[in-house]
């Protein structure tokens, strides 16, 4: 699947945020390396603590259908925003374990800008399964 056709994945997605207290709505497509897709929004709660972003509903849905133990090639993320969309915290270190240095992540919002980054950009130093090899 090409890069457009992943966001626009993610730009379909999107759509189905329950977002009712931010009104924000996030979309995200991820491509495994078996070049399956999986999609996600974000989904928030009365508890407002408890909302899961748009990126790792994607990831748990991949991780949900088997794919726990695949690598993302790609990941589409899309906001309602001036520029392209950032991941919080979580989410990039959440992306970061099913990634490795060849994952291209596209951040993008609704008006066509994408930014193509890495998750070494986003989260250098992350913390990964490594760091738990004694
Ligand atoms: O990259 C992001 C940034 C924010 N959100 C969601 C969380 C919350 O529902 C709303 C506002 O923070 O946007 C995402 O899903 N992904
Ligand atoms: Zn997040």
């Amino acid at each position: 699947m090409n890069t457009q056709s992943l966001i626009n994945e993610a730009i379909k997605a999107r759509e189905n945020a329950y977002a009712p207290y931010s009104k924000f709505k996030v979309g995200a497509a991820i491509l495994m390396n078996d070049q399956t897709v999986f999609t996600g929004c974000n989904v928030e709660n009365a508890s407002y603590g408890l909302t899961n972003c748009a990126e790792r509903t994607a990831i748990f849905s991949a991780v949900a259908n088997g794919k726990g133990s695949g690598k993302i090639e790609a990941i589409a993320i899309v906001g309602d925003t001036e520029g392209p969309v950032s991941p919080c915290g979580a989410c990039r270190q959440v992306i970061a374990e099913f990634s490795d240095e060849n994952t291209k992540v596209f951040l993008t919002n609704l008006k066509g800008d994408v930014a193509e980054t890495t998750i070494n950009q986003l989260l250098p130093g992350l913390f990964s399964s490594k760091d738990l090899e004694v």
